[in-house]
């Protein structure tokens, strides 16, 4: 191991055994049939890495991955299959919460256990409780039972020690989920100082944004693997993608199986599929004369396919059905987009479009077609309607479905805005 080197991990891999959990017959059990039955799960395969003193380095990926199993290779909480890990350099770790406290002891007694395990003598101890009591916000519930504590006190104690014995290497894993917010600003700002005092800092979080200003390098793992890693802002942002692709994908998935579903009969498909017969809408969301019906209406992704989640940039159409029952002098389409709490981004119909429709097909499609959808990350709701030339309304289907969009663009609002920065 190099001398900037204080982790490194060559060619490590882990596998937990999963036990069949079916319950055996009588006949089994008394035959001892299927008892040892185990296969192996890899949750780490083969991995490599080398952590640099100083470096704060973030890893990233979808639950299951195998990052907690990772720290706790580096800690020595479990140890690999194959493989090496050399570690140089006092840890502390921050990976389960309120391990190694005892239930029964106070708050205070915990800390000198606790920090004993660190390595600090009674005296170093001594010299650091007040700081720690101080930081962990606990007052007089350090001299309660740690068993009494919520889990937020739990992990602003755990927290609290972690930091204050001054480890070389600070793992810590999720665990800052658990405080309010004004303490985890807190415990960033401690991480932040001990980063510039030149610890080593690996730490795992689903706060991708924290992660991004904290860390000089992210570990992107799915699978046991390293799939990408490098300069946190790439490294997220093409796990950021990846995940968006995914949910796309899979609520696409559901919304098909939802609307098979359905069409088969099946109540509560777990995504709303769009609802096609007027009994479903109640009077104030659905109203009009009916001499011009609006049958169904969809949003077609760029595949072709009938969806309720689109990835933003990408072409999308909405389509909606029609019947005439009695024929008008003139037509109007029109399409409504709101957010989640019903405030209308955008409306536009066929006659702001310019297009004049005098006579129809007694049954046909109108599309709105768009060439980029540019809305933000988020659930919005689409409205489809119908008026005559009057605007009268022929058939008016407000909040007809729900959507989701997911977009690459970080800026926060509804709408993505083409732009650049400039200084003078
Ligand atoms: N003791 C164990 N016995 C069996 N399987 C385990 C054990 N510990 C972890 N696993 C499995 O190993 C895989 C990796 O788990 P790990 O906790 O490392 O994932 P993770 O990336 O930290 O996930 P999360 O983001 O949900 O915390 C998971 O599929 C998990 O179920």
């Amino acid at each position: 191991m190099s001398e900037q080197t204080v982790i490194s991990i060559k060619n490590v891999s882990k596998a937990f055994k999963i036990y069949r959990d079916k319950p055996l017959t009588i006949k089994e059990k008394f035959l001892k049939l299927r008892s040892n039955e185990y296969s192996n799960f890899y949750a780490l395969n083969d991995v490599s890495l080398d952590i640099k003193k100083g470096e704060t380095v973030g890893l990233i990926g979808h639950n299951g991955c195998g990052k907690s199993t990772l720290l706790k290779l580096i800690t020595k909480i479990l140890y690999p299959d194959s493989g090496e890990i050399e570690v140089n350099g006092r840890i502390s770790s921050l990976i389960e919460l309120g391990a190694g406290f005892h239930p029964d002891f106070t708050g205070r007694e915990n800390i000198y256990i606790n920090a004993s395990i660190f390595g600090l003598s009674r005296k170093e101890i001594d010299g650091k409780v007040d700081e720690i009591i101080r930081f962990s916000e606990l007052g007089d519930f350090i001299e309660n039972p740690v068993r009494t504590y919520s889990s937020g006190m739990y992990m602003r104690l755990a927290f609290s020690v972690a930091i204050n014995v001054n480890p070389e290497i600070l793992l810590i894993d999720e665990i800052l989920s658990v405080g309010d917010a004004n303490f985890q600003k807190k415990c960033y700002d401690k991480i932040e100082g001990f980063k510039n005092n030149g610890a080593t800092i690996v730490i795992v979080a689903h706060d991708l944004g924290t992660l991004e200003k904290i860390c000089d390098r992210v570990i992107w793992m799915n699978a046991g693997k390293i799939v990408e890693q490098g300069d946190a802002d790439r490294v997220i942002d093409l796990y950021t993608q990846h995940m968006n692709k995914k949910f796309v994908e899979q609520t696409q998935k559901e919304y098909i199986n939802g609307t098979m579903k359905q069409a088969s009969g099946d109540e509560n498909p777990q995504i709303a599929a769009p609802k096609q017969s007027e009994l479903e809408f109640s009077e104030d969301i659905r109203w009009g004369s009916k001499e011009v019906e609006i049958i169904e209406a969809r949003i077609i992704n760029r595949n072709g396919e009938s969806t309720n989640a689109i990835s933003a940039g990408e072409p999308v159409t909405i389509e909606i059905d029609y019947k005439v029952n009695k024929p008008q002098k003139e037509y109007i389409f029109g399409v409504g987009f709101y957010t989640s709490e019903r405030v209308l981004i955008y409306g536009n119909n066929t006659e702001i479009g310019k297009l004049k429709l005098r006579s129809i097909q007694p049954r046909g499609t109108v599309k709105f077609q768009i060439d980029e959808c540019n809305l933000l990350s988020g659930h919005y709701k689409l409205n489809v309607a119908v008026v005559d030339g009057d605007h009268r309304a022929l058939d008016f289907i407000k909040y007809y479905m729900d959507f989701s969009v997911v977009s690459n663009d970080k800026a926060v609002g509804v709408l993505s805005i083409k732009h650049h920065w400039e200084v003078d």
